[in-house]
């Protein structure tokens, strides 16, 4: 047997879920390595998590399960997979000993959208009849849609996009419209479908910790995946998002409970996080903002805890207290 020159490479294994926004997004990471490392092979393999299996439980039942990730790092500390590409949002802010997360890509657009029913003629919230129902599982949605616009109502939707939207579209359901994240849609060409863009000053909503971004996880102290993944990160995203997981972390809120943020560079090395935390049912929120110099991840922490005491020092903990102490057992 003639000896092989060079050790082949095993192939490159992300993992993602079994979404076709997750798949879009694994792709699009794949091609990005390709283009720094166009040597080794890659594959792209998907699985359906905890989340994607259950489609009934509405996702504020859930509590602070790790809905989208467990499965994935399972097979990641386990060596089947190098790299999980994940919706940051979906990504508890406290990882697994075994993980860690290793790079954040440039975030695209991190706001809220409305999308109304086909063949409705509505264009924005306020432009919506008494009653309308607005589809959305997000707590942190309906309860600062409760707050801006007591006329509307909500009903749970859950789903891929797709599913939501067929859903919505459905003329026999009883949905009006529905609000999901504009950067998931523009992933899947969807963008033409955006009735109305939500950020504070337009709608009045702060859209989730880290939504728009990706987060590339990998195993702890895989240090070639790090120096590999390092090349896609994002200096100004990955800091902007460190400092949302922060204020998330602090305050020990998962993804089901009403935070939500709005970060932005005031300056070159300046970060503004705006965030605000709301009860359920909208009647109680409380609202701040700070701002610093931001040149290092420990700096981006700093800036989370430091909203996140304000926050409390306003009264958020007496809220997220009164949701947690509600929230029904489940395991
Ligand atoms: N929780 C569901 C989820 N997780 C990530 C995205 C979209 C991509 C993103 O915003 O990062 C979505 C859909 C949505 O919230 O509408």
């Amino acid at each position: 047997m003639p000896e092989t020159p060079f050790a082949v490479q095993p192939p490159l294994r992300i993992g993602t879920r079994r979404s076709n926004l997750a798949v879009v997004q694994a792709e699009g990471i794949r091609d990005r390595l390709r283009e720094i490392a166009p040597d080794r092979s890659y594959e792209i393999e998907t699985l359906r998590t905890l989340g994607d299996r259950d489609q009934l439980t509405a996702l504020y039942n859930f509590g602070a399960k790790s809905l989208w990730t467990t499965e994935l790092e399972e097979k990641l500390t386990s060596g089947q997979l190098d790299v999980i590409v994940h919706c940051l949002k979906d990504m508890p802010t406290r990882l697994p000993d075994s993980c860690e997360l290793a790079a954040i890509p440039r975030r695209d657009d991190p706001r809220d959208a409305l999308i109304v029913k086909a063949g409705l003629p509505y264009t924005s919230l306020m432009s919506l009849p008494e009653g309308a129902v607005v589809g959305t599982s997000s707590v942190r949605r309906s309860a600062q849609l409760r707050r801006l616009c007591p006329h509307l109502r909500f009903a749970n939707l859950r789903g891929n996009v797709d599913t939501r939207l067929a859903k919505v579209d459905d003329p026999d359901s009883e949905y009006t419209c529905m609000v999901m994240s504009a950067a998931g849609l523009e992933r899947l060409g969807l963008k033409y479908r955006i009735n109305q863009y939500l950020h504070s000053k337009d709608g009045g909503i702060f859209h989730a910790v880290g939504q728009g971004a990706l987060g590339l996880e990998i195993r702890k102290g895989d240090a070639k995946m790090r120096a590999l993944l390092d090349q896609l990160a994002d200096h100004e995203s990955t800091l902007a998002c460190l400092a949302e997981r922060s204020l998330m972390r602090t305050l020990e809120g998962g993804c089901s409970v009403p935070i939500g943020v709005e970060t932005e560079w005031i300056q070159p090395d300046k970060l503004r996080v705006s965030a605000i935390v709301v009860s359920l049912d909208g009647s109680q929120s409380v609202q701040d903002t700070v701002d610093a110099k931001v040149k290092t991840a420990d700096e981006a922490n700093a800036l989370g805890q430091e909203l996140a005491a304000r926050l409390v020092a306003g009264g958020a903990e007496a809220i997220l207290n009164d949701i947690n102490a509600n929230r029904p057992a489940k395991d």
